[in-house]
């Protein structure tokens, strides 16, 4: 067993440490190989995602992802910028399924950005397309008739690509509470008149689930309203990404939410997959020891689970979290002040 650690820029090596300390502790023999990725890669190599990261990933079990975005680099041409490289692996990998689960942690409900009494409700999976949409449409930018410049990025999906995440929802449905909501912007946009199309027939192979539909606005508006109505949402990529941040503060913080990146492709253990937490590098606290770990530690967990067949390590590592954050160890973005890595020491503790 052999994971890839790409930790990344910003806050993203101070989270990974965190997590890799805490698959160390529970000694269960799986190697692990850093490589450098992003503006980090970008700064010793001049390329975000050089070819050894993408080999070393892909002859691993899974990778382990901390975050990749650098101010210094927002000026670099789009291809060297090292948000290619998460999206250069999430498409060379052909990772195509984003669930981002989120749910309120017990004695977590007063730190929510909604009242308590409908944050304790949430309990919802987002699965997010990862490898369509207008993240990887033709993109440039034109002169219009009048000798204005004009920016632009085309949106589409294939009905294969959309075929293929619905099924990941409707069977992640299965497993839950059986209630899909799929969310798209049909009434505008025809790449979303064919989601939608595409969705329903993919339903008929599961009639045990409750499909709805949603508009992307109403659902924004509804996660704040009603999340607890939320079991599995249905997305595309771009709305996934707005949804899934908004969906982190009505659990309290980004820095609670993980994330599982997955394909087709099995390995010995489980199903290939990269890992890795909802938020960015945030480069506005990086390098202070400020970053909660949590959710980078909560990757790792889905990671044992999904990659490596080691289902009781990871209900171990996430009852580990619960533990620590029901008594009250919380960093600065929760209105606590432990630290990075007396997070950490917290939840090795209670492992
Ligand atoms: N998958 C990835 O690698 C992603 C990379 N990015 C990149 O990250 C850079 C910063 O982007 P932003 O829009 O600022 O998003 P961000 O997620 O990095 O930060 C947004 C806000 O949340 C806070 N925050 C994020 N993670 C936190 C944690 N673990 N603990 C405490 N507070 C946390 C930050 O301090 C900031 O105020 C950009 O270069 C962006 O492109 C953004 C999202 C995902
Ligand atoms: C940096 C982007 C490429 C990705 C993002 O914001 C995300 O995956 O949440
Ligand atoms: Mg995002």
């Amino acid at each position: 067993m052999k994971i890839a650690v790409l930790p990344g820029d910003g806050i993203g090596p101070e989270v990974t440490r965190e997590a890799v300390r805490v698959i160390e502790a529970l000694d269960l023999g799986i190697a692990m190989e850093e490589a450098l990725v992003g503006g980090a890669a970008y700064k010793a190599t001049g390329h975000p995602l050089p070819p050894e990261t993408l080999a070393l990933a892909q002859g691993c079990d899974a990778i382990l992802f901390g975050a990749v975005g650098d101010p210094d680099c927002d000026a670099l041409e789009r291809h060297l910028r090292p948000e290619q490289a998460i999206l250069g692996l999430r498409k060379e990998l052909t990772l195509f399924a984003n669930l981002r689960p989120a749910r309120v942690f017990p004695g977590l409900e007063n730190h929510s950005a909604l009242r308590p009494e409908v944050a304790g409700a949430i309990n919802l999976l987002i699965v997010r397309e990862l490898n369509g949409d207008v993240y990887f449409g033709e993109k440039g930018f034109r002169t219009t008739a009048t000798g204005e410049r004009e920016g632009y990025d085309i949106m589409s999906y294939s009905e294969s690509e959309v075929r293929r995440i619905a099924h990941v929802a409707f069977q992640a449905a299965q497993g839950r509470a059986k209630r899909l909501c799929s969310v798209d912007k049909a009434n505008v946009l025809e790449t979303s008149q064919l989601w939608r199309d595409v969705v329903i027939e993919v339903s008929k192979d599961y009639p045990d689930v409750t499909l709805e539909h949603m508009y992307v606005d109403n659902a924004a508006m509804q996660l704040v309203r009603a999340p607890g109505k939320f079991d599995v949402v249905v997305t595309g990529n771009l709305f996934g990404d707005i949804l899934s941040d908004q969906a982190s503060m009505c659990v309290g913080s980004i820095g609670l939410l993980a994330s599982a990146s997955l394909g087709e492709r099995q390995t010995d253990f489980g199903t290939f997959g990269l890992y890795e937490p909802i938020h960015g590098s945030a480069p506005d606290i990086a390098g202070q020891g400020l970053a909660n770990p949590m959710a980078t530690i909560l990757s790792a967990a889905m990671l044992l689970r999904h990659s490596l067949g080691l289902g009781e390590a990871a209900d171990r590592i996430e009852a580990a979290v619960a533990k620590t954050l029901s008594a009250g160890v919380l960093g600065r973005d929760l209105g606590g002040s432990a630290g990075t890595a007396e997070i950490g020491d917290a939840v090795l503790a209670n492992l």
